[in-house]
């Protein structure tokens, strides 16, 4: 899918989100919250445990009722698992059918949704070349490795050509070195199919690295609390770009917003915090 960076892909506006309404164990998750996500960005949302993040993603991707406010997807609300959203999971082993072939894991929803034989097969096989996976066609991912199997789940969201790719703490669950072959892969695929991604992590290295744009969350009521540009290269490699003092400063702005997170609900500031940095 092209991307026009000044189209508005998906926009969220004063989402609410409160479990268990009326009863005794009331929790109101996501306060407020209010952002747009342009064709072709790569944004990063961090914030606190416990400060609403899959909450969020799950209200984004229709799976999750608000409880007020509304998600837009390419202008149309979304109320109910959305055809133009894929999402990637942290649990890439429970997300693929053991008894299917890698592109037949791929090519499942594809088929579900009625794409032709051809078209299907084309856009499984782009998707597996994307992430490096053409070698392992007909493997099944019980013979893969867990890196291995969470491409296929990235190649799977990348076949349906979603207008924007969710990703939850994918890479949350892998070993620090698979993890940094991954991170290149994501950027590596968002820039080759000019894909709109919004990337969940608790993990501030990781979002400083991959994105362009980093949302924080407060702590639960969660708003946004900081929307930082990341004004790193765009060519980003794990040795250089994570030795830059540019990464160290940012790495340093993120973290001092996700600390001030952990002690402020709702992410109020006195007049000492000083104004919102963006
Ligand atoms: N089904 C539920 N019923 C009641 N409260 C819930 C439910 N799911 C989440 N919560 C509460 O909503 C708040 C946000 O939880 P959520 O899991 O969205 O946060 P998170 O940022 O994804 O957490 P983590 O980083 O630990 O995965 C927490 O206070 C949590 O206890």
């Amino acid at each position: 899918m092209t991307a026009n960076k000044s189209e508005v892909r998906l926009s969220v506006q004063q989402l609410r989100k409160v479990y268990g309404v009326g009863s005794r164990n009331e929790v109101e998750a996501v306060r407020s919250l209010t952002f747009d996500l342009h064709a072709g960005e790569f944004a990063c949302l961090v914030g606190p445990s416990g400060s609403g993040k899959t909450t969020l993603l799950k209200c984004i991707a229709g799976l999750l009722d608000p409880t007020s406010g509304e998600v837009v997807l390419d202008g149309r609300r979304v109320a109910g698992p959305a055809e133009g959203m894929a999402v990637v999971f942290q649990e890439y082993s429970r997300s693929l059918f053991p008894w299917l072939s890698v592109e037949e894991n791929v090519e499942l929803p594809l088929k579900t949704s009625g794409v032709p034989k051809a078209e299907r097969k084309a856009r499984v096989s782009e998707a597996l070349e994307a992430v490096s996976l053409s070698h392992a066609t007909k493997s099944y991912p019980w013979q893969l490795s867990g890196g291995m199997q969470q491409r296929v789940a990235i190649a799977r969201a990348v076949a349906s050509n979603p207008s924007v790719l969710l990703m939850d703490e994918p890479f949350a669950a892998v070993d620090a070195q698979t993890r940094g072959e991954l991170e290149d892969l994501v950027r590596d695929v968002w820039q080759r199919l000019n894909m709109t991604i919004l990337f969940v992590t608790h993990d501030i290295d990781e979002s400083v690295y991959l994105a362009e744009r980093v949302l924080v969350l407060s702590s639960s009521p969660t708003i946004i609390q900081a929307d930082l540009h990341i004004d790193l290269p765009d060519v980003r490699s794990q040795a250089d770009t994570r030795s830059l003092h540019r990464f160290g400063e940012l790495r340093h702005q993120v973290y001092e917003e996700v600390q001030f997170a952990k002690i402020n609900p709702g992410g109020e500031r006195t007049a000492a915090h000083g104004e919102l940095r963006s």
